[in-house]
């Protein structure tokens, strides 16, 4: 191995050598670079922009633009390229593969990094982007026969060395040459390490399954079900990385990517890996942002941790009972078809049409426009075919307003009291009767969305009308009820939020995301039918990747169709379901641990081995406090960096938060501002999915707080969120699951 050692060490020269070399180029353009941007947006302002009101100096002028485009494009792209040598010179690689071609003689060595080097003088690669098609072979094959899908086809050949490097500041640490398909040790330091505040990357340790997911361009639609800890978060992210590298051909930029969120502490959690990739964050909306900008303000509804704050404190009562088969109806596939007889109903029975008459003279029957609005052979929504009506009926009245104000004139004139002003007050009669007539026409030609879903629960009638031969709820009556009274309060419930949504899409259209071509959902199993019917209207072009758990839906049951439901909206033409079955987060103890809560078999789980968890009886709320302060100034000490209090609820979470805070240093993860930091939280656990902490201590799981089917889930995620310890706490009688 000496002789090997040292040839990488010089290869580490030379690789970094170069990338010096081309930094230093790209430093010297950069400062030729904004000089001529300078220039050019100078020249622009001197000298075109006072003839830009002269309209055949209009070409000049563009010109000008696309020059200062042009200039400003090529700077940037400068800058990046400084950015991306700057980011990979204290790791430059961390990978290599010697591969065979078939036939093209003995083997190249290709060495994999965040980004390709390559010596401008030369040609030479020295090292190549993990996104690169050969790439995949280091993460997909053992040394052996191996093949990789280039832009010319597949292309076998033997894969004869595989090695890993670990390589900080520049420096090689180490490196060894591994048979598996990636090397277990070095996956077993990097798990080992504490959790970060932001999730960090994988590419040095990215799985064969993974791998396939994060590259997969076959399908329009690739769903991911993966156990709690198997990466479906960092795929995606990965994934995203990918796209944008492999989009430099079909033009896909970070503009055109979604992220749907579960909350606003996720999306900061994670904001740190695509530039960490090295490529611009994407936009990520979570399903209460996107409803505040479809409404546009006109109502706020509440949010998916205040929906699941109110069901979990009152799951055990009959008023949480109901509220949570409530938000199940509303969120159904038999909902989406009521709505959706609702706008038919609507269409064709409620919309107030009345003749139109104007000066006396009938304009249209009230027949002739409803017949009008039902022949829509166009298929353009509602509110904007009726839109279209009413124009079509001011164009008829344009003509006769000069006849009709005469009219008014004479009768003004003959009337007693106006001789001195009778051509002032004619006009602001004239006026007065458009306004009245437009509220006429307004009647019928506007469509409110808010009012119709109300009166679907205002006129019980019309509502079971409506659902005949459908599947409702025993407790139907009470649903209605409920709801009516919330609406008439002002209160817009999160799972209303999604049937107002779908009513207002459906009826108005939009045009809110014209750039959106790939939308990446993750936490999946959270979104009920009726929010992908959603989400199917705001992208209705867009390539979609769909990761979920199904054993961490919290409010309702695990149900395995939940794929085949998406499926079945979204109705791509390629879709695909895979599976990523083995854990990565939590220490095998707390897998075994947490598997066992829910009854389940041993899943696969990363074997990283750690103390088991710990289970801590107290007889009184204060011991088992005064328990959890010291233990977690213990942990913080032993140098675990993150150490959270999981809670059952937000209510909860600010009661500990509040007594310990006299006693130890603690901060209280708030659901909307919150964010993940180092040192000792406490936080709910329903809030905490997505995220991880080294160490997990769970508040109070007795028996009277911890019982029921929902209970168990939330125990599930909160235990699922810990890397390297996990302690639970209680008084009185342990809860039945652990
Ligand atoms: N191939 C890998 N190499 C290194 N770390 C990995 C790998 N795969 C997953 N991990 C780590 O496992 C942890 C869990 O990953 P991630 O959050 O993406 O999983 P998840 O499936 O989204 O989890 P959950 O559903 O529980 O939120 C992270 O710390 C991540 O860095």
């Amino acid at each position: 191995m000496n002789g090997e050692k040292q040839k990488e060490l010089a290869y580490l020269e030379e690789t970094i050598a170069v990338i010096q070399k081309e930094r230093a180029k790209e430093l010297a353009k950069q400062s030729k670079q904004k000089k001529k941007v300078i220039d050019a947006r100078r020249d622009m302002w001197e000298n075109a922009a006072p003839f830009s009101g002269d309209f055949a100096l209009l070409t000049e002028m563009n010109q000008c633009l696309l020059q200062v485009n042009q200039e400003t494009a090529g700077y940037q792209n400068t800058v990046k390229q400084i950015e991306d040598y700057n980011s990979i010179i204290d790791t430059p690689y961390f990978g290599r593969f010697d591969f065979a071609e078939e036939s093209c003689g003995p083997g190249e060595k290709i060495y994999i990094g965040l980004h390709t080097v390559t010596d401008s003088q030369t040609h030479q690669v020295y090292v190549y982007d993990w996104r690169a098609p050969i790439a995949s072979i280091f993460y997909r094959y053992e040394p052996g026969r191996a093949a990789y899908n280039a832009p010319a086809g597949l292309i076998h050949g033997d894969l004869l060395l595989k090695r890993q490097y670990k390589i900080r500041n520049s420096k090689l640490i180490y490196f060894f040459d591994c048979n598996r398909m990636i090397n277990d040790e070095m996956l077993q330091e990097i798990l080992s390490c504490n959790a970060s505040v932001k999730m960090k990357n994988i590419v040095e340790t990215i799985q064969k399954e993974q791998d396939l997911i994060i590259r997969n361009r076959d399908h329009d639609l690739l769903m991911v079900q993966g156990v709690a800890g198997s990466g479906k978060t960092s795929i995606a992210l990965h994934r995203i990385a990918f796209l944008l590298y492999d989009g430099l051909k079909s033009k896909l930029a970070s503009h055109n990517i979604m992220i749907i969120s579960p909350n606003p502490i996720f999306s900061r959690y994670i904001s740190d890996v695509l530039p960490g990739l090295g490529e611009e964050n994407v936009e990520q909306a979570t399903f209460e942002d996107i409803a505040a900008r479809v409404f546009a303000d006109r109502f706020r509804i509440e949010t998916r941790a205040m929906q699941l704050e109110s069901m979990i404190y009152s799951c055990r009562t009959n008023q949480g009972n109901a509220r949570r088969q409530s938000a199940d109806f509303k969120g159904s596939k038999t909902f989406v078809k009521i709505l959706d007889r609702l706008l038919r109903h609507y269409a064709r029975h409620m919309i107030p049409f009345a003749d139109v008459y104007y000066d006396g003279l009938i304009l249209e029957t009230r027949q002739q426009l409803k017949n009008r609005f039902l022949n829509n052979k166009t298929g353009i929504p509602m509110a904007k075919q009726l839109q279209r009506i009413e124009n079509w009926i001011w164009q008829k009245v344009h003509p006769l307003q000069k006849k009709r104000l005469k009219k008014i004139e004479k009768i003004v004139a003959s009337s007693e009291g106006h001789d001195l002003e009778i051509r002032s007050f004619s006009r602001l009669m004239s006026i007065k009767e458009a306004a009245s007539f437009r509220k006429r026409l307004h009647k019928f030609t506007r469509v409110d969305y808010l009012h119709l879903y109300e009166r679907l629960f205002d006129q019980p009638k019309l509502f079971f009308k409506l659902s005949q031969g459908l599947d409702l709820p025993e407790n139907i009556e009470q649903i209605l009820s409920s709801t009516r009274e919330g609406l008439q309060r002002g209160q817009v419930h999160y799972e209303d939020g999604a049937p107002l949504l779908y009513l207002k899409l459906r009826m108005e259209g939009h045009n809110l995301f014209p750039e959106i071509q790939q939308v990446v959902i993750d936490e999946a199993q959270d979104y009920a039918p009726l929010q992908y019917e959603v989400f199917k209207l705001l992208f209705p072009e867009a390539k979609y990747t769909v990761l979920g758990d199904i054993r961490q839906t919290i409010e309702k049951e695990a149900d395995p169709s939940l794929y085949d439901d998406i499926s079945a909206i979204l109705d791509k033409e390629k879709s695909i379901t895979l599976q990523l079955n083995k854990a990565y987060r939590s220490s095998y103890e707390i897998n075994t641990f947490a598997q066992r809560l829910l009854g389940l078999e041993q899943n696969r789980f990363f074997e990283r081995h750690d103390k088991e968890p710990l289970i801590v009886p107290n007889k009184t709320e204060q011991s088992m406090d005064r328990a959890i302060r010291r233990a977690a100034s213990d942990f913080l000490g032993q140098g675990f960096e993150s150490v959270a209090i999981l809670c059952k609820t937000q209510r909860e979470a600010e009661r500990v938060y509040h007594k310990l805070k006299e006693w130890i240093p603690v901060k209280l993860i708030h659901p909307q501002e919150g964010k993940v930091e180092k040192g000792l939280s406490v936080i709910a656990s329903y809030i905490s999915k997505g995220l991880e902490f080294d160490v997990v201590m769970v508040y109070g799981a007795n028996k009277g707080n911890y019982s029921s089917d929902l209970d168990k889930k939330l125990l599930y995620v909160a235990c699922t969120r810990a890397l390297h310890r996990l302690a639970i706490y209680y008084t009185g009688e342990k809860c039945p699951f652990i």
